[in-house]
C-alpha cells in the first residue's frame, strides 16, 4: 500500500525531529536522496554525470535549501551547477556549502528574465526548489513570470533536459493536488518522507511525473494516510479467490440493471466486464430488446424479467446505458439500493436515487456527472471546478451522500463517507473511450458480488471496515485500469476498444494473483517509483 500524506501530516512527523535538533540531518538526507535520483535519471537517460549542467531554482525556504544542499552534491560530482535564488534571501547555510563546492549563484532580481530562462531552459537538469509544503499559494511576482518562461522555452523546443521537482512542482498544493498556474511540469518528483496527497491527485499528478519517495527518517510518525494507492502486492492479496468447494451462487451471484432502448451495448460491456471479473453468475434485467442482445453476446448471462427483490443476487449493478425516460429501469435501480444489498450505481442512476445513502453504494461519475451530483446537493461545483480540485469534490461527495464515491479520470479517485481516500492511477489514456465506464461498473459489481460479505479479508489486508467499500472500487479501478494497459500494450500501445479491457482483464487478474501476497504492508517510503 501506498500512503500519502498532507504537507501538515508531513511537518508534524518532522517535529519531533527538528525538536532534537535534527533539522539539518533531515535536510541533508532530502538533498542526498534528491541528487543521488538526479544521477539515476542522467544515467537512465544515457547522459553522463561529469560535465552535464544543472540548474537549480531555489526559494527562500527549505525546499530551497534542499536544493542548494543537493547542487553542492551535484557540483561536487563534476556537474556544472548553477543556483538561481528567485528570492532576496535563501537558505545560508546550503548556500554557503553549494558556493563552497564551486556552484555559479544567479540573482533572478539581477538578471534579464528572458536570459535566465533561456539559459536555464537549456540545462541538461532542471531542479524546482523554489516552493515546497510551507507555501501559501502559488508562484507570484518575478518568480512566477520566470517559470513561466522556462515552461514556455520547453514546450514545443526539442528540450534535450529534464525537470526534476524537489519535493513537489512549485505551485502543486501538498495537501489537494491543485494547481496555481504557472508550474513547471516535472518529468520526476522526489518527494521527502512521504508521497504528498497532491502528487497523486489530479490535476496535481499531471505535474509530478513519475513520484520516488526518499526516506528521511520520519517514517514512523505518521497516522492516518490522506490518500492511498492499491499497489500489485495490494492487488494480488485483495483479489477474491474460489474455494475448492466454490459454487456458483456461494462465488456471488450480480444483478445487472443497464442498458435502454438508445444504449443497448451498455448492457453488453457491463456484463462482459462483469463475467471477466470473477463473478459466479450474472443476472440481467432490463427491456426485452436489451436482453435479446445481452443474451446473443454474452450467453453465459441469464436474462430475468420482473422487480429486483424477485432476484437472488448478492450484489447489484444499475445505472448504465439508462436516461431519464427509463421508468421501469430506475425503479429497479432504486430497489436494488433500498434491498441493503451492495451496489454499484452508474451514468443514469446517479440522479434517480435518493440524496442519503450509505457506504456499500458506490457511485461511479465522470467528472460532469459528479459536478451534477453536487449541484443538486446544493453546491455550484461545475465540471471544471471538479476537475481543478478533485480529491476536495470527491470527498464532499462522499461526505453528503454518505455513499462511497469513485470519480473516475486518469487518475480515479475513491472517497469513503468514513474520511479514507484511495487514488488509482493504473491505465492508460486509451481508455478514455465510450463504453469504458461500463466495463468498469461491470468489474465492481463482480467484486462486490464476491467480496461484499467478507469483511475479514479486508481486515487482514489492512483496510479499515468503514474504507472496505472504497477498497473494493479502488481494486476495481486498478483492474480495469491495468486491463486497458495491457490490451493496448499488446496493440503495442495502439488502440483499444471498451470490449478489448473486458478482454484482457482475465489474463491481467492471473498475472498479478502469481505475485507474493504476503498480505498488505504499510509502506510509507519506498525508493521504487510510485508510477
Ligand atoms: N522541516 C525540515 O527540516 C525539512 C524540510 N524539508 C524541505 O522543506 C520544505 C518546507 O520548507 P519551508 O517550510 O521552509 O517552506 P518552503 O516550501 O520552502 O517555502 C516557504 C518559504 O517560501 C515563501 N513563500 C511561501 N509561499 C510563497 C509563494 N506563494 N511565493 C513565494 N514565496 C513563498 C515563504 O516566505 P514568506 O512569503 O512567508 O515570507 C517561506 O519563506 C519541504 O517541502 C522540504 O522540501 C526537507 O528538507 C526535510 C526537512
Ligand atoms: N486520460 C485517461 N487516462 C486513464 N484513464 C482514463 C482517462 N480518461 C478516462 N479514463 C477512464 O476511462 C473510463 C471512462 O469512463 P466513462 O467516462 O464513464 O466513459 P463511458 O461513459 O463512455 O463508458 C473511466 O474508468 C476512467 O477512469
Ligand atoms: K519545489
Amino acid at each position: 500500500m501506498i500512503s500519502a500524506y498532507t504537507g501538515t501530516q508531513v511537518r508534524h512527523a518532522e517535529e519531533p525531529l527538528l525538536a532534537a535538533g535534527l533539522g539539518d540531518v533531515l535536510m541533508q538526507r532530502a538533498a542526498h536522496g534528491l541528487a543521488v535520483a538526479v544521477i539515476r535519471e542522467l544515467k537512465a537517460r544515457g547522459l553522463r554525470v561529469y560535465g552535464s549542467s544543472v540548474a537549480v531554482l531555489t526559494g527562500k525556504g527549505n525546499n530551497g535549501g534542499d536544493g542548494l544542499y543537493a547542487a553542492a552534491f551535484l557540483a561536487a560530482r563534476g556537474m556544472r551547477t548553477t543556483a538561481i535564488l528567485t528570492a532576496d534571501s535563501a537558505h545560508p547555510q546550503a548556500l554557503a556549502a553549494f558556493e563552497r563546492a564551486g556552484g555559479r549563484v544567479r540573482h533572478l532580481s539581477d538578471a534579464a528574465p528572458g536570459g535566465l530562462a533561456a539559459d536555464t531552459a537549456r540545462a541538461d537538469v532542471v531542479i524546482d526548489a523554489v516552493l515546497g509544503t510551507g507555501a501559501k499559494g502559488g508562484l507570484r511576482g518575478s518568480a512566477a513570470a520566470l517559470i513561466a518562461a522556462i515552461a514556455e522555452a520547453r514546450t514545443g523546443s526539442a528540450a534535450p533536459g529534464f525537470v526534476v521537482a524537489c519535493d513537489l512542482p512549485s505551485g502543486v498544493d501538498a495537501d489537494t493536488g491543485e494547481v496555481a498556474q504557472p508550474v513547471l511540469a516535472a518529468d520526476l518528483t522526489v518527494t521527502f518522507g512521504a508521497a504528498k496527497a497532491g502528487l497523486l491527485a489530479d490535476p496535481g499528478a499531471d505535474f509530478s511525473g513519475r513520484v520516488e519517495v526518499v526516506p528521511i527518517g520520519i517514517e514512523e510518525n505518521f497516522e492516518r494516510p490522506a490518500l492511498r494507492r492499491l499497489d500489485d502486492g495490494d492487488i494480488a492479496a485483495l483479489l477474491p479467490r474460489p474455494e475448492r468447494r466454490a459454487h456458483k451462487y456461494s462465488r456471488g451471484v450480480l444483478g445487472v440493471v443497464a442498458g435502454s432502448a438508445d444504449y443497448p451495448g451498455a448492457a453488453v460491456l457491463a456484463c462482459r466486464g462483469a463475467l471477466a471479473a470473477g463473478v459466479g453468475m450474472v443476472r440481467y434485467l432490463g427491456p426485452p430488446e436489451v436482453a435479446d442482445l445481452v443474451r446473443e453476446s454474452c450467453p453465459e448471462v441469464v436474462c430475468s424479467t420482473g422487480a429486483a427483490a424477485d432476484n437472488r443476487v448478492q450484489a447489484w449493478l444499475v445505472g448504465s446505458g439508462m436516461g431519464p425516460g427509463d421508468h421501469e429501469q430506475l425503479q429497479r435501480a432504486r430497489d436494488a439500493v433500498e434491498s441493503g444489498l451492495p451496489v454499484v450505481a452508474d451514468a443514469g442512476a446517479l440522479p434517480a436515487l435518493p440524496d442519503a445513502l450509505a457506504p456499500h453504494v458506490v457511485l461511479t461519475p465522470h467528472a460532469g456527472e459528479l459536478a451534477a451530483l453536487l449541484q443538486r446537493l446544493g453546491g455550484d461545483e461545475d465540471r471544471a471546478a471538479v476537475e481543478a480540485g478533485t480529491l476536495a469534490a470527491v470527498r464532499r461527495a462522499a461526505a453528503l451522500t454518505g455513499a462511497t464515491v469513485l470519480l473516475k479520470g486518469a487518475t480515479t479517485l475513491v472517497a469513503a463517507p468514513a474520511g479514507g481516500v484511495f487514488g488509482q492511477s493504473d491505465g492508460t489514456p486509451w481508455l478514455a473511450t465510450a463504453g469504458s465506464g461500463d466495463v468498469l461498473a461491470g468489474i465492481i459489481g463482480a467484486l462486490l458480488a464476491q467480496l461484499g460479505s467478507d469483511v475479514e479479508h479486508f481486515g487482514k489486508a489492512g483496510v479499515e471496515p468503514g474504507a472496505r467499500w472504497a477498497a473494493v472500487a479502488a481494486l476495481g479501478a486498478a483492474l480495469h485500469g491495468k486491463a486497458g494497459r495491457a490490451a493496448s500494450d499488446a496493440c503495442l500501445g495502439g488502440p483499444i476498444a471498451a470490449g478489448g479491457i473486458a478482454d484482457s482483464l482475465p489474463h491481467v487478474w492471473g498475472k498479478v494473483s502469481t505475485l507474493s501476497n504476503g498480505g498488505i504492508r504499510k509502506r510509507n517510503s519506498h525508493s521504487q517509483p510510485l508510477r
